[in-house]
């Protein structure tokens, strides 16, 4: 019997979206997404981006056009993914510990499998020795760690990660960049992540979809093949820095037409 393949991981035909009577938000965006793509979604201000992750995770529905998460609608695919958003949100009445294995308890799983997902998710991110620590004890990178960690206890085939480490210093940003890509290394996941910095794309994607705003959609995609594993001396490398200057001026070039 022929071995048939499995549909793409996110396969978007002219997806619209407007809220309500309001204007088009989305206009026909089309595009697939293959299994451990890491996509950035860079553009200007109000271009649909957050509004594109929220019709992966099946939030809210395309106005016209079909989305599909490997084969089904997104509504269905929900125990499959996973979202990170700029703000950790943590609980503060929870430790690190509980923060993270919060998904998991609100899934009814047996405390002995909480446990051993919630410590791989700590190691991962390198927080174990913080397991008992509260939110208003950690540094705002900290707490990104722990958001992400929460995310990762779900064994997401699909993470959506919604600008979430715009509000971090650049240090600190270059730091979870590296981790996240250190941690991308050992598991198995496709990414889409918003962000408005062009370096923190160029630096994590193989692929960058730069939007347009007005309605917002496709204005171009690049490649991006620099080798892994990318650490701090990628950002030196003169391809790093020829790809973060294409990006920027594809971006300035929406951000012009749109002015
Ligand atoms: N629930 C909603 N109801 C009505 N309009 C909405 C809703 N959500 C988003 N919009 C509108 O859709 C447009 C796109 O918003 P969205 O947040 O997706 O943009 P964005 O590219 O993520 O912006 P930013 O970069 O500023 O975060 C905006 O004009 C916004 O006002």
């Amino acid at each position: 019997m022929p071995m048939s393949t499995p549909p793409p991981i996110v396969a978007a035909r002219a997806v619209s979206k407007r809220f309500g009577d309001g204007p088009l938000v989305l206009d026909s965006l089309s595009f697939t997404a293959e299994r451990g793509d890491f996509i950035s979604l860079i553009g200007p201000s109000g271009c649909g981006k957050s509004t594109f992750l929220r019709l992966l995770a099946g939030l809210t529905p395309p106005t016209s056009g079909t989305l599909e998460l490997s084969g089904q609608p997104p509504s269905r695919t929900a125990e499959e993914l996973a979202f990170v958003f700029q703000e950790p949100a943590l609980p503060p009445w929870l430790d690190v510990s509980k923060n993270i294995e919060l998904p998991l308890t609100l899934r009814h799983l047996p405390a002995a499998r909480r446990a051993e997902l919630r410590d791989r998710a700590l190691s991962l991110v390198r927080l174990t020795d913080k397991a008992a620590a509260y939110p208003r004890e950690l540094s705002g990178g900290q707490k990104m760690r722990v958001s992400l960690a929460r995310a990762l206890t779900l064994s997401p085939s699909l993470l959506l990660l919604d600008e979430p480490f715009g509000a971090l210093d650049e240090m600190t940003r270059q730091h979870l960049n590296e981790e996240l890509l250190a941690i991308r290394a050992r598991e198995t996941w496709t990414a889409f992540f918003v962000t408005h910095s062009v370096a923190e794309a160029v630096f994590l994607s193989n692929r960058i979809l730069i939007l347009a705003a007005n309605p917002g959609r496709i204005h171009a995609e690049l490649r991006i093949d620099l080798p892994f594993p990318r650490t701090a001396e990628t950002r030196q490398s003169p391809d790093y820095l020829r790809l973060v200057a294409e990006v920027t001026r594809a971006l300035r070039s929406v951000e012009t037409a749109a002015a």
